[in-house]
């Protein structure tokens, strides 16, 4: 059995717990217990505030944990990430109040700046050689400029409508950040093989999820544009119609490519294509 440790609310919750549902793995879960077993894989899940999972994952009470890099990073654990799980991006920003004059970092020396990220933004400003205050709160860090607790923040930032909300305004990316899985140095070989499985399991998920299953009926004469288009996993596959001279293509599309493609696809002559969403995908 591994233990994995998930946050319990927030942000990251349902995208971790979608995602291991997504890997085949079972479970039962509810709003008042923090801790469950899977029915069909050999795993434990804890549910616990974010900012605790390094520090069990560090010392071993749980063996996996998913995490943002922003809280791994403060927490001084980025050697215990595993693998990078493309939800939850987000950026750490410097941002300062709508009508202030700032031209660059340097503008920030000796000003007070209210964060929750002190060792990854005082690494920052040290790198860039200013010297700031700062003062460490655990959230809504955005309202501090307004209430006379700082001049400027450094916080998480994602759409922008918390900084616009607040009359404050991006100056500076420090970080970039995304969930990722974590885990305990010195797995012994069980725990480190079902980690693997988990890991298999996740990738093939995730490759599934930016990948689309394209099916077209095409022209003979069409098919080698329709190839150039469509170089699939291996090369497409395509069967012939009852129809003399028309073919079937069925292929592996990008989902960031794929209106681009189909827009061409149809300017060489398909018709009735047809996208399906992948559920797995094992290279
Ligand atoms: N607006 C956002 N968009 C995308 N990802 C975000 C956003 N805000 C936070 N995150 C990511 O999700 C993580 C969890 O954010 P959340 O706001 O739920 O944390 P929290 O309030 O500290 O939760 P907890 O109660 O567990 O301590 C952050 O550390 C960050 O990696
Ligand atoms: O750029 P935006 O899309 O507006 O997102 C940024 C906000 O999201 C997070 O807070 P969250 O809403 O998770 O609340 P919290 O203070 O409870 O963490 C973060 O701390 C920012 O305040
Ligand atoms: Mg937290």
């Amino acid at each position: 059995m591994i233990r994995l440790a998930i946050q319990k609310s927030g942000r990251l919750s349902e995208d971790s717990l979608n995602l291991i549902r997504e890997c085949g793995i079972s479970f039962v879960s509810s709003t008042y217990k923090l801790k469950t077993e899977a029915t069909n894989f050999p795993l434990e899940i804890l549910f616990l505030r974010d900012d605790d999972i390094p520090g069990y994952v560090q010392d071993g009470v749980a063996d996996l944990g998913i995490v943002g890099q922003n809280v791994l990073v403060e927490a001084g654990h980025p050697d215990l990430e595993v693998e990078a799980l493309g939800f939850s991006k987000c950026r750490l920003s410097l941002a300062v109040p709508r009508g202030v004059n700032y031209t660059s970092v340097a503008d920030l020396q000796g000003l007070n700046i209210a964060t929750s990220y002190p060792e990854i933004l005082g690494r920052y400003l040290a790198g860039e050689g200013v010297q700031a205050h700062l003062h460490t709160i655990s959230g809504s860090v955005e309202i501090a400029p307004s209430i006379g607790l700082a001049d400027a923040i450094c916080d998480i930032v994602s759409s922008g409508s918390t900084l616009l909300g607040n009359g404050l305004r991006e100056v500076e990316t420090v970080f970039r950040s995304e969930a990722v899985l974590i885990a305990t140095q010195n797995l012994s070989a069980e725990k480190q093989e079902i980690l693997d499985q988990l890991r298999f399991r996740m990738q093939a998920v995730r490759r599934a999820r930016r990948n689309k299953y394209i099916i077209l009926n095409a022209p003979q004469s069409a098919l080698e544009a329709v190839y150039a288009l469509l170089p699939g996993i291996k090369s497409p596959t395509v069967t012939p119609l009852a129809e003399e001279g028309w073919v079937s293509v069925q292929s592996v599309v990008n989902e960031d490519d794929f209106w681009h493609i189909t827009g061409q696809l149809k300017a060489v002559g398909a018709e009735g294509i047809l996208v399906l969403p992948i559920e797995k995908m094992i290279s």
